[in-house]
């Protein structure tokens, strides 16, 4: 019997043991279960929303720098952080207008130019007689085209008699024989070609031009720079108007645009000479086919003029030759034009003239009076302010175009 209640025991501590083990147990989980969320709540806060990565995206590892320890008193090598070069702008480098289409473009601009000769033919035909006074106004309106008195006489005694055996019934008849005689007197026989052949082998030929101050000179230089630049040219140019402090910042503006560069002082009223010689070594140094120098013009004094471009002309000449010695004149000068033209002619040997403002003056005339006083050809044309119009002189082109054609 006591075996019974002994076996009966047994199997009840059993069964409390048991479920004393299955009790713990699941305390130990729920306790475990609010832990969890406790941390994950306190990691969280409020009501942010963690959007754990899911299973299929890759972390990528964090680099980390491992810093060797140093020994004390070692020096620490710290790598500069380089900023990156800010991206260097290049001026963009223009393709000039060669100089053949320039001058079909800007010859219209002479026709539209009211012009003193055109209206002066114009008049004579309109008459239904031609008498000595009529001949008289059309000899006077030539003079106030700035052809000179020479010249207006001389055409106006040659059309009169070839008039008088053609007739003037026929308005073409007569106009032809104008351009006839127009033509000659700007006389298309002179050589208007720019000497641009080095004298000696090696030396780039250098161009100097000169003038009074406003006609045109530094706008002139910076345009023959495109022609010849058009014309696949290496060119250098030199900045010696010391006198006008802006005229070299405008001359290196004008080479810029073309690629081409400037030589020029960091002091104003630098030395003119000492510029142009150095631009000239320049140009020899990186053999290049033309080097160009802008000078000042102060007609101060005949003998200050003299004296300032003959140093000019021969400071440059220990280095090279000077090919062409250019003459700026503004057309609508008219007189006062020719009065600079003669005294700069007494003081340099002019090769060539250049005629600029033609767009602005009435009195294309000027072609024919400043050649015959200077025997030197007008070379070439500035017909507007834009920076391709300036284009070699075409007589038969100026002849038309003044005419109206
Ligand atoms: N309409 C017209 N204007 C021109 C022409 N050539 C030059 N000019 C203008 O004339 C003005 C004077 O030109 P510059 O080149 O500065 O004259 P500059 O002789 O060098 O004068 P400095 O620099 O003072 O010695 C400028 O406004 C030019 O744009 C042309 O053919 N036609």
């Amino acid at each position: 019997m006591w075996i019974f209640w002994t076996v009966i025991a047994i199997v009840g501590i059993a069964i409390v043991v048991a479920g004393a083990i299955v009790y713990l147990d699941g305390r130990k989980q729920r306790e475990l279960e609010q832990a969890e969320k406790a941390e994950l709540e306190s990691k969280v806060g409020g009501d942010e929303v963690v959007v754990a990565p899911s299973p299929t995206e890759t972390v990528e590892p964090e680099v980390v720098e491992v810093l060797e320890p140093q020994e004390p008193g070692s020096t620490v090598l710290v790598e500069p952080v380089v900023e990156p070069e800010p991206a260097v702008v290049e001026p963009e480098v223009e393709r000039p207008e060669a100089p053949l289409s320039r001058w079909a473009r800007l010859r219209r601009r002479l026709s539209t130019s009211n012009n003193a000769l055109a209206r002066a033919l114009a008049d004579l035909l309109s008459v239904d007689k031609i008498d000595a006074d009529v001949w008289d106004d059309f000899e006077t309106t030539l003079i106030t085209s700035d052809l000179g008195v020479g010249p207006a006489t001389e055409l106006t005694e040659a059309l009169r008699k070839r008039l008088a055996v053609d007739g003037v019934a026929d308005p073409v008849k007569a106009k032809e024989i104008l351009t006839e005689e127009l033509l000659r007197l700007v006389d298309p026989s002179l050589d208007r070609s720019l000497n641009l052949t080095p004298a000696n082998d090696g030396d780039p030929a250098v161009v100097l031009v000169v003038g009074v101050n406003g006609t045109g000179k530094t706008t002139t230089v910076g345009k023959l720079a495109r022609v010849l630049v058009a014309e696949d040219k290496s060119v250098v140019l030199g900045a010696a108007d010391t006198f006008r402090a802006a005229a070299a910042e405008q001359l290196a503006t004008w080479g810029e645009r073309v690629g081409v560069e400037t030589v020029r002082s960091d002091v104003d009223g630098a030395d003119p000479a000492s510029v142009a010689f150095d631009a000239v070594a320049k140009g020899v140094e990186d053999g290049v086919d033309v080097v160009i120098v802008d000078t000042a013009g102060r007609l101060h004094t005949k003998t200050g003029l003299m004296d300032e471009l003959g140093k000019v002309k021969r400071v440059i000449e220990k280095k090279a030759p000077v090919n062409e010695v250019l003459l700026v004149l503004d057309a609508t000068t008219g007189q006062n034009g020719m009065t600079q033209a003669r005294i700069f002619a007494e003081v340099v040997d002019v090769t060539g003239i250049v005629l600029t403002k033609l767009d602005g003056s009435a009195k294309g005339g000027i072609v024919v009076q400043v050649q015959r006083e200077l025997g030197v050809p007008v070379k070439l044309v500035g017909l507007g302010e834009g920076v391709d119009d300036l284009a070699p002189f075409d007589p038969e082109g100026f002849v038309q175009g003044i005419l109206g054609d």
